[in-house]
């Protein structure tokens, strides 16, 4: 199973991230958003990467161009015709989700592989939506991808061998250390990080500490690279609420009960860095 030409759908910083990661592999990389104005965006965000890897002589010019070259815009799903690999990096929602693989079933070739990036949502639901779900699977990233080493491979419940392997040898590829998980909610990353996230919200609700200084006992305590309310605005807040709400309703279980406050930022649309405010504020 040889996979030459990718597309990822979703040039946020996820999607963005992983064509880039792609794209210096070697691979023909489809990067596909709703709108051109979306692919500007992501584009310039690997732009950028790429022209500090080279101020920093770890690249070429030449090379830096080579990547660029196989990076091709795309804001029509019709391009999937052209690709072996699709990564789906849009929005965390099972609808969104489970539309775009539907769709995705039917324009691209049969050999085609369907991986998700979700960050907790069932892989074995969205493979439902198709009539290929032995070539589903879950690849998930690490945010910011192009620094972080894992990927999580999840199989859905039909996924075959031959799939999961294609998806491991292609992750060795990028440069990044598979670790196989199973088909539950929030995996293994998310079912750890997120409600320690989550319960960083509730001490700064309860009014047990102020935002800085959570995150102080976590970075200069834990050693954490960042405290977990800068991390939480680095996901984005709706993407943790998302996973929260994923984990409440997947385990049944009110540990997982997102904090009203993480809610309530995602209602007033203080997302995080991408909106340029959350729990802290970004120029
Ligand atoms: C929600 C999910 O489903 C799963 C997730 O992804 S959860 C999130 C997982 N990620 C984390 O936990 C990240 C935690 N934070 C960190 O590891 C670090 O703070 C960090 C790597 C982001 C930044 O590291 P730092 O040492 O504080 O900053 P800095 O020195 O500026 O950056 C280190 C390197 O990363 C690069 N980098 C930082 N941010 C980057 C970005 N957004 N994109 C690309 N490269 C980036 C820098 O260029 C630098 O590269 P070099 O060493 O080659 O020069
Ligand atoms: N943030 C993180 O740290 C991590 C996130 N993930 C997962 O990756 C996925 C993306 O997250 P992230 O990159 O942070 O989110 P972003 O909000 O940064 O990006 C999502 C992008 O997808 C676009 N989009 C939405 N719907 C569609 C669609 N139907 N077709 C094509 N593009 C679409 C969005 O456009 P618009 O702006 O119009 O909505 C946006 O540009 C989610 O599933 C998330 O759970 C996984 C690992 C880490």
């Amino acid at each position: 199973m040889s996979i030459n030409t990718v597309m990822v759908i979703g040039a946020g910083q996820m999607g963005s991230g992983i064509a880039q990661v792609c794209a210096q592999a070697g691979f023909s990389v489809y990067l596909n958003d709703l709108k051109q104005e979306f692919l500007d965006r992501g584009l310039s965000v690997i732009k950028k990467n790429l022209t500090r890897q080279v101020d920093k002589g770890r690249m070429q010019a030449e090379e830096m161009e080579k990547v660029l070259a196989n990076l091709i815009p795309s804001t029509s799903l019709e391009d999937a015709k052209q690709v072996d690999l699709v990564i789906e990096a849009a929005v965390e929602n099972m609808e969104v989700k489970t539309k775009i693989f539907n769709q995705l079933d039917e324009i691209t070739p049969a050999h085609t592989i369907l991986a998700s990036n979700t960050s907790s949502l069932p892989i074995t639901e969205i493979a439902a939506a198709t009539k290929r779900p032995e070539k589903v699977i879950g690849m998930h990233f690490m945010n910011p991808v192009p620094v972080m080493k894992l990927v999580e491979i999840i199989r859905g419940l039909a996924t075959t061998d031959e799939v999961y392997q294609a998806i491991e040898d292609m992750t060795k590829q990028l440069n990044k250390v598979p670790v196989e998980v199973e088909d539950f909610p929030g995996f293994v990353s998310n079912r750890i990080l997120m409600p320690m996230i989550n319960e960083a919200v509730y001490t700064l609700y309860e009014g047990v500490a102020t935002k800085e200084a959570i995150d102080d006992v976590m970075k200069l305590g834990m050693n954490h690279p960042m405290g977990p309310l800068t991390l939480a605005d680095f996901i984005g807040l709706d993407t943790c609420l998302y996973i929260m709400e994923i984990l409440h309703e997947g385990f049944g279980d009110d540990k997982y009960r997102p904090c009203p406050l993480l809610r309530k930022y995602v209602k007033a649309g203080w997302l995080g860095k991408k909106t340029g405010k959350g729990f802290y504020e970004y120029a």
